[in-house]
């Protein structure tokens, strides 16, 4: 396990932001299920994107080429669909990607052939209820061992109607999507409970669906329909820059220095966009061009942020927070709960070992700014890269050096986040605790 000593430093310059994962993992698999061969270009090797690759092989999908950028450190990959719906591999471990389990298994599926889906880490627990649900519907057979992975299936969906609660993961909801147009009949998604929540995610969905040649109608996210009997289409296609990871050296310019965010496309349709709007209502000194962000140190001030629509940004926004003059209340956040670790929890308990004050309210957190943080603590990062590499950019703003536990975990999204860290002048000291 290895573990990270951060001496508080200001961070400055310019900074190239790694390939949007949601978008990764969505062209890999628009290209995996399209006849004959993409070129997706910008794909960074994170392990959640990793495992989407692995999982489309088992569909007999072949990544052809892998060219490496030298200046980006990303590739270009030369995919080659799946030309038949036969399991090469009857076992797939998603490790600890809700995205990858939550959009394979409805695609794993078209093969209908028994297989088994595994993951790792708090995957093996997070929510898939919403598809045993319809499995109990379409009489599909399946097992697990006590709600948890791993788990058989066995059978093809039909289409149909699919009732998709609003407020559990957007991700069933885009797994359904990739997968209902290569059925033999048309479909509809009606959303149950409450309103959608996530939406810019099924955006994203939609729209790269468009791009290879699939039509969804979005009924005002209450309602999609789904035309069956349609064909992917292949293509070449370049992943944008992602404003989940952006949000994390937004914040870090913000709290101190002057930092230059690369490739952020002004009109992206990613729902973590939203940073800079909660940013500038939070007073943030922050401009934004076609393809970059600039943010530069600011005294900002509490808001009220619903996390409903952007749940990856919490834990940096709170940290923004617990920096900022008065009082922030993040509200609607019980999908948090349920990511790589509880994330209200997670982010109250390692601010508050910081010297925050911070505490849970229903399923949100009332945070009162600070001029500065404490830190001279250790912190665990409970195996989520979104806390670690938050308590990384509160470190900034501590009197004293931060200890990270289990700092590694960044991989899952953002591998070499550390060294970024370092580039723009943080003063990292890597461990292997063996
Ligand atoms: O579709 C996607 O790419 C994602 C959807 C979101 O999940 P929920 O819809 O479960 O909130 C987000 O938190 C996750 O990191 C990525
Ligand atoms: C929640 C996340 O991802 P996933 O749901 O794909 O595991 C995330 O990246 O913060």
């Amino acid at each position: 396990m290895k573990s990270v000593k951060i001496n508080p430093m200001t961070l400055e310059g310019e900074i190239n932001i790694p390939p949007s994962k949601s978008m990764s993992h969505r062209a890999i698999i628009c290209a995996s299920l399209s006849r004959g061969e993409s070129l997706i270009h910008n794909i960074s090797y994170s392990d959640d994107i990793i495992a989407t690759i692995e999982g489309m092989k088992a569909l007999g999908v072949e990544v052809l080429e892998e060219i490496l950028d030298q200046d980006t450190g990303t590739y270009s990959l030369r995919i080659k669909g799946v030309e038949e719906f036969k399991l090469q591999s009857d076992s797939v471990n998603c490790k600890e990607s809700g995205s990858t389990i939550r959009f394979l298994i409805p695609i794993l599926m078209l093969a209908g052939e028994k297989f088994n889906i595994t993951g790792e880490g708090r995957l093996v627990e997070r929510p898939l209820d919403t598809y045993y649900r319809i499995f109990d519907q379409q009489g599909i057979k399946y097992a697990n061992t006590g709600g948890i992975l791993p788990l058989e299936i066995e059978g093809c969906l039909k289409p149909g109607t699919f009732s998709i609660e609003g407020n559990i993961s957007s991700q069933f909801i885009t797994g359904l999507l990739f997968t209902l147009p290569l059925l033999d009949g048309d479909s509809r998604i009606v959303v149950t409970e409450s309103e959608l929540e996530s939406k810019g995610y099924v955006d994203l969905t939609i729209d790269i669906l468009r791009k290879f040649g699939i039509e969804i109608e979005n009924r005002d996210y209450k309602e999609f329909f789904i035309k069956g009997n349609q064909s992917y289409v292949s293509r070449e296609y370049k992943v944008e820059g992602d404003y989940s990871q952006g949000a994390f050296w937004i914040v870090a310019g913000l709290l101190d220095g002057k930092i230059v965010c690369n490739d952020l496309e002004k009109s992206s349709l990613q729902g973590d966009k939203e940073v800079v709007e909660i940013v500038e209502r939070m007073g943030g000194n922050i401009s934004v061009s076609e393809d970059s962000i600039t943010v530069e140190k600011s005294e900002t001030r509490g808001t009220v942020i619903d996390a409903s629509q952007c749940p990856d940004i919490i834990p940096v926004l709170s940290v923004l927070a617990a920096l900022s003059e008065g009082e922030t209340r993040v509200i609607n956040g019980k999908r948090l709960r349920i990511k790589e670790s509880d994330r209200i929890t997670s982010t109250r308990t390692e601010l508050e070992k910081l010297g925050a004050d911070i505490r849970e309210e229903g399923d949100g957190l009332v945070i009162v700014g600070k001029p500065m943080l404490e830190g001279g603590a250790v912190l665990d990062s409970w195996n989520d890269h979104r806390i670690a590499m938050a308590m990384g950019v509160a470190s900034i703003r501590c009197k004293k050096p931060v200890e990270i536990t289990n700092s590694g975990s960044v991989s899952k999204s953002y591998p070499h986040f550390w060294e970024d860290f370092k580039k723009l002048g943080g003063v990292v000291d890597e461990r292997n605790m063996g």
